[in-house]
């Protein structure tokens, strides 16, 4: 169980994440959604402590990790894998190297660096990196610079490195936001796939409710570092969404509005948690 008690962050006068609680049961997928600038990215970084909160805890079954330094703070990094919107490979190294990367968090001090310095990975890492990457159907591209991939292929292979971290906690920050809409379709599989095959937790932000619908057992809405909503996709309904942001849910969809509609009072607490589908 993940739980975020009055997560908070400020930059100078801008709270980007106000007072945010949420309990998230081990192997949910969690959608986050909002506007641009609406707290997500904030949100989920805080989560492994990317970005430091101003205010609040988070807990993982029951462990306070908000203040965890060194090799403990690692460890915890390595417990909730970060996929980022621009993939964040190693463009001139292969994709099994890439892949193999995941494993770094593995180990510490010297044996990373040297690990990493001369690509030494054992054999059975080596049979972990590419049953991932067949998973993904990418053994094929195995031995390929990872610039000679599309997009959709390349977030895959971000997803199949931070399996190798074997993490609790996948955190996609705007996972799809560079892709076509069939290689959207292909990384949001995956992601499912992971959640639903390993009962590994999934937090993805989102700009498109209509994904986060299709995906997810629970969407968060977020607007001005505030929770407005946090529940099953089938109580997001249009008429919630005009209450939250002001606005149709085809104007929702639309292009890349700033996040300042007149906001509705947000939730006043975390609601009980539904279970995964
Ligand atoms: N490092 C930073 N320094 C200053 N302000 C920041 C920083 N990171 C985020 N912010 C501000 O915090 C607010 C929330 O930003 P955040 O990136 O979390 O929103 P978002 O919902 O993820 O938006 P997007 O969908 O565009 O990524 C914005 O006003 C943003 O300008």
């Amino acid at each position: 169980m993940l739980q975020l008690e009055g997560l908070t962050r400020r930059f100078g006068a801008n709270t980007a994440v106000d007072g945010v609680s949420l309990s998230v049961p081990a192997g949910q997928m969690v959608g986050v959604i909002g506007r641009s600038g609406a707290g997500k990215s904030t949100l989920l970084r805080m989560i492994n402590r990317l970005t430091e909160p101003s205010e609040g805890r988070i807990l993982h079954d029951g462990v306070d990790v908000t203040g965890l330094k060194g090799q403990e703070l690692r460890n915890w990094r390595t417990e909730c894998a970060m996929i980022f919107q621009q993939f964040n490979l190693v463009q001139r190294l292969d994709v099994l190297t890439n892949v193999l990367v995941g494993r770094l968090n593995h180990r510490h001090g010297f044996a990373a660096t040297v690990a990493s310095l001369f690509k030494h990975f054992s054999a059975a890492e080596r049979a972990m990196a590419l049953a991932a990457l067949a998973r993904f159907d990418l053994d094929d591209q195995a031995l390929q610079r990872a610039d000679t991939l599309s997009g959709g292929q390349q977030q895959r292979v971000a997803i199949a490195r931070a399996l190798m971290q074997q993490p609790k906690i996948i955190l996609a920050d705007e996972p799809i936001a560079s892709l076509d809409p069939r290689n959207a379709q292909v990384v949001m599989d995956a992601l499912r796939d992971v959640n639903r095959q390993d009962g590994i937790t999934v937090l993805v932000n989102l700009h498109h409710l209509d994904t986060a619908r299709e995906y997810c057992d629970r969407i968060v809405a977020m607007q001005q570092g505030r929770m407005m909503f946090d529940g099953p996709p089938a109580e997001l309904t249009g008429a919630r969404i005009r209450e939250i942001y002001g606005v149709s849910e085809d104007e929702f969809a639309e292009a890349e509005v700033p996040d300042g509609a007149p906001a509705a009072a947000p939730v006043a607490h975390a609601r009980a948690a539904p279970m995964p589908a």
